[in-house]
């Protein structure tokens, strides 16, 4: 199914490891551009962190429920990844289809693939770690997840940092080492999108 039509923006899937700085990159970029993009959170079945809330980082949402509303085909994609499911709902997809906004998205490695077989227009971009050592590093300094949780995310890591190397996944790869300068990086990138996207909302005002 395919989940965009030629005539809107151009959806932008940010993937990545954990603790790679996404949502850090993605937070700067919709309080810079507010009106620009439109973001939409997954529902999942896993826990969310101490500092996650129900609303924000994702839909939190019993595996019970969650199945029951797949097979009531509620979802337009879900999958399922280190034993919990995650997708993005048809009511959530409404939303963005009205828009007019570029849909970003925070998604991991599996659904890059099943996007990439469904939405031939989206622009894929992974953020990257300057390394391992790094990472491991911000990971215990965000301090949210269990130790266990954390040797699972790092594993995780080790094959999304594998995984981002093939060819034809990504279409670029952004290294945050200076947060700054990955900013830049991404806005750089995305510029003709954001620049159409604004362009077509001063049309829209002018005709008004
Ligand atoms: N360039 C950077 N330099 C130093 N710290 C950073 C940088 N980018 C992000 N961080 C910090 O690293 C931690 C992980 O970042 P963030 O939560 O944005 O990662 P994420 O990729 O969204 O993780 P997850 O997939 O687990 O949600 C946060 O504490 C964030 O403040």
């Amino acid at each position: 199914m395919a989940l965009t039509t030629p005539k809107q923006p151009r959806t932008v899937v940010i993937s990545g490891p954990s603790g790679s700085g996404k949502s850090t990159l993605v937070s700067k970029l919709l309080g810079e551009y507010p009106s620009t993009f439109v973001f939409t959170i997954s529902h999942t079945t896993r826990r969310p962190r101490s500092d996650e809330r129900n609303g924000r980082e994702y839909h939190f949402i019993q595996r019970s429920k969650m199945e029951a509303m797949i097979a009531n085909e509620e979802f337009v994609e879900w999958s399922e990844f280190a034993s919990n499911l995650y997708g993005t709902s048809k009511a959530t997809f409404k939303n963005v289809a009205t828009s007019g906004c570029i849909w970003l998205r925070i998604v991991d490695k599996i659904a890059v693939k099943n996007i990439r077989e469904t939405d031939h227009n989206a622009l894929f971009i992974c953020i990257n770690p300057p390394s391992y050592e790094v990472l491991s590093q911000r990971l215990r300094d965000r301090n949210t997840d269990t130790e266990t949780a954390r040797e699972n995310r790092l594993q995780e890591a080790r094959e999304s940092m594998q995984f981002s190397k093939k060819p034809g996944i990504y279409d670029y790869i952004i290294e945050n080492d200076q947060l700054d300068v990955a900013y830049e990086k991404l806005k750089e990138i995305l510029r003709p999108e954001i620049e159409a996207v604004l362009h077509q909302q001063k049309t829209n005002d002018d005709t008004k």
